[in-house]
């Protein structure tokens, strides 16, 4: 792995998160970005500016980046500027998470405390696994998805770009989720749901 000094962009609620799991996995995680410097600063990290101003003057140095943003939309937007400035993307994965060795995983994803992922999972980038989800075998899972904490995705599952599965959510084995989806809190998912959908319930209907 890189010894390159690290950036967190976003350094608020979710940030924060990351940023433990970032150095419980002893990344060299020193500075963070944000729109204004944060009053809350828990883990003693260096302010740099504003990556998305034009202004920001980072980008000539060495740092590679991790991503603290929750919200999808905003993510992939700033992963994408990181990118274009040829910076590298890194994954956070939190010590505690299970992951199988037989997964594919792309960049810039954020994988919490007590994630199981299994067998031969595809995930995409810029995606957050969060806080004990669960990926189960040959579920695929496209670029910044949000699967938030406890969700459950069964066997051979597959998420749409930029949708969001809600916490404690559970997604019946071999359904496909198109893009920009979003999955309420505690639904249970049991039929393929379309592009754009919200989707609330046990069983699962669109609102
Ligand atoms: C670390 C973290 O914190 S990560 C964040 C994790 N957050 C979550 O998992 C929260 C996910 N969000 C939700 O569940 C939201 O309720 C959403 C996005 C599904 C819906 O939000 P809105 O579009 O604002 O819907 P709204 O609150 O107006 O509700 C519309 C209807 O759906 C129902 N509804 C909304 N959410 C749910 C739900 N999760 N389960 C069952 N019914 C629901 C409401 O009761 C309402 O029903 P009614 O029309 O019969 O009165």
């Amino acid at each position: 792995m890189s010894s390159n000094k690290i950036v967190l962009v976003g350094y608020s609620g979710h940030g924060f998160v990351v940023a433990e799991t970032a150095k419980a996995g002893l990344m060299n995680l020193q500075f963070y970005t944000e729109k204004e410097q944060m009053t809350t600063n828990p883990f003693g990290l260096t302010y740099l500016g504003f990556e998305s101003d034009a202004s920001f003057s980072e980008w000539d140095q060495s740092y590679d980046y991790i991503l603290g943003i929750g919200d999808n939309a905003i993510r992939k937007k700033v992963a994408q500027l990181i990118l274009s400035k040829n910076k590298t993307l890194l994954n956070a994965i939190d010590p505690s998470a299970n992951i199988s060795e037989v997964i594919s995983l792309g960049q810039g994803n954020f994988i919490a405390k007590n994630v199981v992922v299994n067998a031969l999972a595809a995930i995409g980038d810029y995606c957050i696994l969060n806080t004990g989800c669960i990926v189960e075998h040959e579920c695929r899972i496209s670029n910044g998805v949000h699967i938030a904490p406890g969700a459950v995705l069964l066997g051979n599952v597959s998420v749409g770009a930029q949708s969001f599965i809600g916490a404690n959510a559970v997604i019946k084995e071999n359904v496909t989720i198109g893009q920009n989806v979003i999955i309420g809190a505690g639904t249970v998912v049991l039929n393929d749901v379309s592009e754009g959908s919200k989707i609330v319930g046990n069983p699962g209907r669109a609102i």
